[in-house]
């Protein structure tokens, strides 16, 4: 599978009055890429989503989806384009199965897909429930499988798992996983650097407006493994943290060879600690 840009923005620009939101942002997601934009509330990522999914205009700056400019998307974007966002837009009177099958029908979808997926977001059991009358996190998984009906180029989520329960969560980062392997391009923004670590082949740290680091999760987790350390476990359940030294080399080889060692693990920042550590702030 070829891979290509699908997303990409160039120094946009959002100024609400006087207050900037966003400062001269810049990337780009590839195709059969998971892209997470990482940041604590009110750091510019919804109103990310907003303008590159034509809801809202930039001040400056530009970008485009699927090579179109984004000035000009209009609604046939939506064909190859899911969005998860609060606004969910469901049929709160319909049920569950019928709010997909309306969809389905919209997008000229084959029907048989809406079983499928409502098992793989833990819905099936549902399908016949008011949507307007399911669980916070029930309807969440509504709009995600409605979404990604269609198998979209791009999603876009924002928040995907907040306030699901961790098996769900679970169930949900499985489903993004495959969606991504069969070439979706995923731009997510989340608070949760777990899930960022373990889904995303790309994150961009966004702070007061501005991506202060972008990279892999884990190269950028090494990039600030200034001390060095190890955390280890002996046999009779002694822990220690040690630098990394010729000191810590020459004990561990002594546990090795004793058989003392049980578990060693190296202690590189999490990407929590990272943004910390460029920003003064905590992500959440
Ligand atoms: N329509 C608006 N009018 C004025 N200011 C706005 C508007 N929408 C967002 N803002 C401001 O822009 C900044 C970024 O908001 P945004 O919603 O993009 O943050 P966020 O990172 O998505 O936060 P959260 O995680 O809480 O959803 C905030 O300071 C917010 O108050």
């Amino acid at each position: 599978m070829e891979e290509q840009t699908v997303i990409h923005a160039e120094q946009l620009t959002k100024q609400f009055k006087n207050e900037p939101a966003l400062k001269k942002i810049s990337f780009s997601v590839r195709s059969g890429e998971i892209f997470g934009f990482l940041g604590p509330s009110g750091s510019g990522k919804t109103t990310t989503i907003k303008i590159l999914t034509g809801q809202m205009a930039q001040t400056s700056g530009k970008a485009a989806v699927l090579g179109k400019p984004i000035e000009q998307i209009n609604e046939s974007i939506y064909e190859q384009v899911g969005i998860v966002t609060d606004n969910s837009g469901l049929y709160e009177r319909m049920t569950v199965y019928s709010n997909l099958k309306l969809f389905a029908k919209i997008l000229g979808i084959d029907k048989e897909r809406i079983d499928d997926l409502l098992k793989r977001v833990g819905l099936f059991e549902h399908k016949n429930k008011i949507a307007g009358k399911l669980s916070k996190g029930m309807a969440q998984r509504l709009v995600l499988a409605r979404a990604i009906l269609h198998h979209p180029k791009v999603l876009f989520l924002d928040e995907p798992t907040s306030g699901l329960d961790p098996s769900t969560a679970a169930a949900v980062h499985e489903l993004l996983l495959e969606l991504k392997e069969t070439g979706t391009a995923i731009f997510l923004t989340t608070h949760n650097m777990d899930e960022a670590a373990k889904l995303c082949n790309h994150v961009a740290l966004l702070h007061e407006g501005v991506i202060v680091e972008h990279g892999a999760p884990q190269a950028l987790c090494l990039k600030y493994n200034r001390n060095k350390q190890y955390q280890i476990r002996l046999e009779d359940e002694r822990e220690f943290i040690l630098p990394h030294s010729e000191e810590t080399g020459e004990k561990i080889r002594q546990w090795i060879a004793n058989g003392e060692l049980v578990t060693i693990h190296s202690n590189e920042p999490t990407l929590e600690k990272v943004f910390l550590e460029l920003t003064g702030r905590e992500l959440r």
